[in-house]
């Protein structure tokens, strides 16, 4: 049996507003949006600056106050939701507890999922925090199956009758959850993307066992949850790094960096990490794409390539990994982002459901922004980004985790796109 339920948490007495980001006026992108329509297949939706990420044709949705309010003044009233995930016992309680008891200034409602006949998680996390009120539970089963549903009413009974008690939605999925269909919940159903925004998938790794998950070799078909919470990730925490010693720690930092290139990772005891490692990510926000796909915890370094098609990194001719694995092309050039509509069309037509994450910031012809793109599987979300300094490098980057990537035929789509 499962259970879901949740709590509001005061975890400090400061409070904040629901981080009112202020959208940005970008001038006239007339250019990219005529291209950008012609990028639409399937649910895959490029959007202007100020559109939001995954939200569909909110037109026809009722409009409550709070949200007429943010319109009209400009900014993103949703509330950020983060999901924590992770195997059977490598630590997602006592981060959600490290959460509660931080000094992050949020109020946070937690939404739990837990297997098992009796609610531990739920009395250990209701034990550290300030306040326990407010508990619901469900009985049906697990978050990324049938609960489903459940999920959606309860965002969206949190967001209707108790916005103002909390500022995030913390989410800790069970150990066997697989994070894609919790995480296409927010993408794909209208009243939760107009009230919720997905700001993060925080993934706990237990270093002392994850390895032993990690390479488990399931039958055909059968999904292997630890590749795929590893694989969803924005951010890694390497947990438990007191049970194993150094170089076991290289060698799954490796593989899990090999899984997952965008991700970025802390090591902890305990889920101690900073608060803004897990909370406040962005990770599905196009303005904060730029400083991702650069950051440090991406590791797109190592495949570096000029922009007349020679690699430069240690590249088979063919690589066709059938496990799940991140693809990163770093380039200089410029696009014609006409061609960059229909490769990225073509490949979500063929390859949508094995594409688990995309990001992108591209150098395009004819514009002196950046162009940045990210997406789950085939929502894709694209816009105009920073604009170039004048004498800066522009550099394309994109960075692809799926399974089954074709490292040859990304390489090769995305050359064809260059002028
Ligand atoms: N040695 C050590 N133990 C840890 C660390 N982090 C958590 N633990 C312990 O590991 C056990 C499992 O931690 P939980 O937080 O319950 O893990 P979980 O992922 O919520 O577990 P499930 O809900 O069963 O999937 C607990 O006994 C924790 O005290 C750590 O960094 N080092």
């Amino acid at each position: 049996m499962a259970t879901l339920r949740y709590l509001l948490s005061e975890s400090s007495t400061s409070l904040k507003l629901a981080n009112p980001r202020p959208f940005h006026n970008f001038p006239p992108i007339s250019h990219f949006l005529r291209t950008l329509h012609s990028f639409v297949s399937r649910e895959f939706h490029f959007c202007s600056r100020n559109s939001r990420s995954f939200s569909t044709s909110p037109e026809y949705l009722p409009q409550d106050s709070d949200s007429s309010v943010a319109a009209a003044l400009n900014f993103d009233s949703r509330v950020p939701a983060t999901i924590i995930t992770g195997f059977l016992g490598s630590g997602k309680t006592t981060l959600l507890n490290h959460i509660l008891t931080s000094q992050h200034g949020k109020r946070i409602a937690v939404i739990e999922n837990e297997f098992g006949e009796v609610d531990i998680d739920g009395s250990l996390v209701a034990s550290h925090s300030s306040s326990n009120e407010d508990i619901v539970m469900i009985n049906n089963g697990c978050l990324c199956c049938t609960v489903r549903g459940d999920l959606v009413m309860m965002l969206l009974e949190l967001v209707k009758k108790r916005r103002d008690k909390f500022d995030h939605i913390v989410i800790e999925t069970t150990g066997l959850a697989k994070p894609g269909p919790v995480i296409e919940t927010f993408c794909s159903d209208e009243l939760v993307s107009r009230h919720v925004k997905l700001d993060g998938v925080v993934t706990l790794v237990d270093c002392k066992h994850a390895l032993q998950h990690l390479n488990e070799i399931k039958p055909r078909f059968v999904v292997n949850e630890a590749v795929e919470q590893v694989a969803y990730a924005d951010r890694i925490i390497l947990n438990k790094i007191d049970l194993v010693a150094e170089a076991e720690l290289e060698v799954l930092t490796k593989k899990i960096k090999h899984i997952n290139g965008m991700a970025q990772i802390k090591k902890a005891k305990y889920g101690v990490v900073d608060m803004d490692f897990v909370l406040g990510v962005g990770g599905y926000d196009l303005d904060r794409v730029d400083s991702e796909v650069q950051s440090e915890g991406s590791h797109c370094g190592h495949h570096h390539e000029d922009g007349h098609g020679h690699h430069k990194g240690p590249h088979h001719d063919h690589v066709h990994d059938s496990a799940v694995s991140s693809v990163c092309i770093v380039s200089e050039g410029t696009l014609d982002l006409d061609e960059v509509d229909d490769w990225l069309e073509r490949l979500i037509e063929e390859k949508g459901d094995d594409l688990y994450r995309m990001k992108g910031v591209l150098s395009v012809s004819d514009s002196e922004e950046r162009y940045v793109f990210q997406g789950v599987h085939s929502i894709l979300d694209g816009c105009p980004g920073k604009t170039w300094e004048p004498n800066e490098k522009r550099i394309n980057k994109l960075v692809f985790i799926g399974k089954n990537l074709d490292e040859t035929t990304l390489r090769k789509g995305f050359k064809g796109c260059l002028v």
